[in-house]
């Protein structure tokens, strides 16, 4: 029996639909943003590829409470990405970018991007890149780590049974051979993602729904890599009520 890591009790919150769900997250990252400049003045935040992550951005850039940030105290990085050239339109950032990201404003020298391959020369010379932009532009820990999940219970680039997911003499890897295509990513370790004030998984669908129980249980990383990765002080599911539907009442 694998022991729960250590950080904050996950939580799960549940919303009606996947469109509330993208607009309470958009607006709980804008307010979340503000408190992080109102303590350290300066918030890092970590955003995630895949459907729910350009989704959160777009109802970010389009909540009124955007107007509450001062948006060029914000640092923007990503939990993995896909090593692709850049501004390919299956990037995690390219993706982010069109959801409305851009749009905030944020300086771009605060918006550090993944090399691909057209400025490195793998994917684990990307990986070192981006982990030396951390040690050198990073905070020592994320605000906010924000996780989408799939169906099998990956984050970030980390699955489960896939060599990658245990690294632990690192904080960036390069992944080969993912499962869900392209086959080639920079990913955070999952060490580095529990580096952050808060950790919020980002879930919708029903086909999501043994993941997110898997999560909320603390399965082990052989079935949940979201499972291994709490937040200092918040560890939230935030969900529509498909994907929370194999969730157990708490005992
Ligand atoms: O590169 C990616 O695709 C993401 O980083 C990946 O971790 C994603 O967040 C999950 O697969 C969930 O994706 P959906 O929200 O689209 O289901």
């Amino acid at each position: 029996m694998t022991s729960a890591p250590e950080g904050a009790e996950p939580l799960l919150v549940v919303h009606p639909t996947r469109a509330r769900l993208s607009a309470g997250i958009g607006a709980r990252l804008a307010l979340a943003v503000l408190d992080a400049q109102a303590e350290r003045g300066w918030a890092d935040v970590s955003l995630t590829g895949g459907t729910m992550g350009s989704s959160l951005v777009a109802a970010l850039a389009e909540s009124p409470l955007r107007e509450l940030v001062d948006w060029e105290r914000v640092g923007i990085w990503w939990g993995d990405e896909r090593y692709l050239p850049a501004g390919d339109a299956d990037r995690n950032d390219t993706q982010n970018d069109d959801a409305g990201l851009r749009s905030l404003g944020i300086p771009a020298e605060h918006v550090h991007r993944v090399p691909g391959p057209d400025t490195s020369g793998s994917a684990e010379e990307a990986a070192q890149a981006y982990e030396a932009a951390l040690r050198e532009h990073g905070r020592g820990s994320f605000d906010v780590m924000i996780l989408g999940v799939g169906p099998d219970g990956h984050v970030a680039s980390l699955f489960p049974g896939h060599p990658a997911q245990l690294s632990d003499d690192a904080i960036a890897v390069a992944v080969h051979g993912s499962p869900k295509p392209p086959p080639d990513r920079v990913s955070l370790t999952l060490e580095c993602l529990a580096r952050s004030r808060q950790v919020w998984f980002v879930v919708a669908g029903d086909d999501k729904a043994q993941a997110v129980a898997d999560g909320m249980a603390g399965a082990g990383p052989e079935r949940s890599s979201a499972a291994q990765v709490r937040g200092q002080q918040a560890t939230l599911w935030l969900v529509d009520q498909s994907a929370a539907g194999q969730v157990t009442e708490r005992g």
